[in-house]
């Protein structure tokens, strides 16, 4: 083509930059390495080199929109997809407080999409810039799952070595460790990537898997100025030991009118109201039995299922993200959890950290989580107030406490602390164990809770809820209730 411009050297040089910070993890330290490049300065904030380094590209493109040079039709090849880039970048730092609005604004209106108020004018911006219509939408889209994943795993505080990793694998389960081939050919087609969530009770591992069901393609529909769905409908948990085996199955494949008794309507399970690029968590796999185990792992394998008492085939379409909070590799040896289910879900096997192991890598790590609880439930933070009840919590505990239910028990003591004055840690915690005797003495306890001491007691010494059950002789369900609460 004789109109066909190229790029200076150094402004490819510099587009190349923002290409690869373009496609970095910004969880990783590569991202702040490649902002630093790209801003020119050093020792700054990551928040402050970000805005340099936007401001840096900003620079670069207004300089080449001034001398007639920003229009994509102009170029080939590599200097085509660098430019390209580093438009897109551009553009994605200039909505990114607009794309923020918009997913609290959706978290807060629940299913029905919201209307997108900037996006006639971005898709504009976008194909004055050449990009094509379709183009276009589809990287306005790119841009909100962009900004959601970083929003929802961002939520996921802690800078011990074990959390940064952990974001950053919650990205790479989301986008790949190659976001460029993902952007060109994966979006569409991350179904069969299904993800498996390991660790204790409490870790995060169902905030972990909302974050990356949340975080899904969700394609723009330009006519009516939404996103095709919202995210809360993207995403659907359901705590498979919440169901006595009986209804598990119509729980997760529905039902059809009269297929048992008390099937009095139609019922839609899980896999049907998933949507298209939706995912599901199903939490505690490790409960499920064999016969379940295999239902699942032909809807795995062929995509179709069928409701109880119908054989209609269904499709699905949604990813599967599974987690438990027990060892699969005893299961799997004790013939519990089958291999070819597990293979089947470990396209991806993330570790989520205990709270001990966050605390052991980084002493700050209890003050962040504080905060971020304390937020939650107060709606805001007083000076002073996290250190005084971090103090608070520290007296009450040895300093080597456990924290067996993690985080979730640090947001109990939280409540604790805030009704009482003191948290005194878990009973049940290793090295803590409470005397029966003596609470039988006192003569204030429920049943329940002598219970739920008495399972405790037996869970340490012989480590799995089944031998705790056997010999209670109670419900195996109901021995991990009482274990868990
Ligand atoms: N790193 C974190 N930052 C902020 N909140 C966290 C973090 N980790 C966990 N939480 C919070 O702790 C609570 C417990 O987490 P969650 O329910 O995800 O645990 P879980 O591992 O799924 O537990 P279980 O195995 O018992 O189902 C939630 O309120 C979650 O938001």
């Amino acid at each position: 083509m004789s109109n066909c411009l190229s790029l200076t050297v150094e402004d490819r040089q510099f587009f190349q930059l923002v290409s690869q910070a373009a496609f970095s993890n910004p969880f990783s330290d590569e991202r702040d390495e490649l902002d630093r490049l790209l801003a020119g300065i050093t020792g700054a904030s990551k928040e402050t080199l970000l805005l340099a380094a936007v401001e840096s590209v900003r620079e670069r493109v207004g300089h080449l929109q001034a001398g007639g040079r920003a229009s994509l039709s102009l170029y080939r090849g590599e200097d085509r997809r660098c430019l390209e880039l580093g438009l897109l970048f551009e553009q994605f730092h200039v909505y990114l407080s607009a794309f923020d609005e918009l997913i609290q604004q959706q978290a807060d209106a629940g299913d029905e999409p919201c209307a997108v108020p900037f996006s006639a004018e971005l898709l504009t911006r976008l194909r004055e810039y050449g990009f094509k219509a379709q183009e276009a939408r589809h990287y306005l889209a790119f841009f909100y799952q962009l900004r959601r994943a970083f929003f929802f795993i961002d939520k996921l505080v802690g800078q011990s070595p074990s959390m940064r990793r952990l974001r950053c694998a919650l990205w790479n389960n989301v986008f790949t460790h190659d976001i460029q081939r993902y952007e060109v050919s994966l979006w569409n087609r991350m179904e069969d990537f299904s993800t498996l969530l390991l660790g204790e009770t409490g870790t995060g591992k169902g905030a972990a898997a909302a974050a990356i069901g949340r975080s899904g393609y969700i394609p723009f529909d330009e006519k009516r100025g939404r996103f095709a769905e919202s995210f809360t409908r993207n995403y659907i948990s359901i705590n498979l030991s919440q169901f006595p085996e009986s209804l598990i199955e119509s729980e997760l494949f529905g039902h059809k009118k009269g297929a048992f008794t008390g099937a009095v309507d139609q019922h839609h399970g899980v896999l049907a109201r998933c949507v298209p690029h939706g995912a599901i968590f199903l939490d505690e796999i490790g409960d499920v039995s064999v016969p379940v185990q295999i239902k699942l792992l032909k809807v795995l394998q062929e995509r179709t299922f069928s409701p109880v008492g119908s054989h209609e085939l269904k499709t699905f379409r949604g990813r599967i993200i599974a987690a438990t909070n027990r060892s699969l590799t005893e299961l799997r040896r004790d013939g519990d959890f089958r291999d070819d289910f597990y293979y089947r879900l470990c396209s991806d096997v993330i570790e989520v950290p205990t709270l001990r192991q966050q605390m052991a890598e980084d002493e700050k790590s209890l003050d962040l989580l504080l905060e971020q609880l304390l937020l939650r439930i107060l709606g805001r933070v007083e000076p002073g107030q996290v250190s005084d009840v971090g103090q608070t919590l520290r007296q009450g505990l040895p300093a080597d406490y456990p924290w067996p239910g993690n985080v979730r028990e640090l947001e109990q003591s939280l409540r604790r602390v805030l009704l009482n004055g003191h948290y005194a840690g878990d009973p049940a915690a290793a090295g803590r164990e409470v005397n029966l005797h003596d609470m039988v003495d006192t003569g204030e306890f429920s049943a329940q809770e002598l219970l739920t001491q008495y399972c405790c007691q037996l869970y340490r010494r012989f480590g799995t809820y089944e031998e705790v059950a056997r010999r209670a002789r109670l419900d195996r369900r109901t021995v991990k209730k009482y274990i868990q609460s």
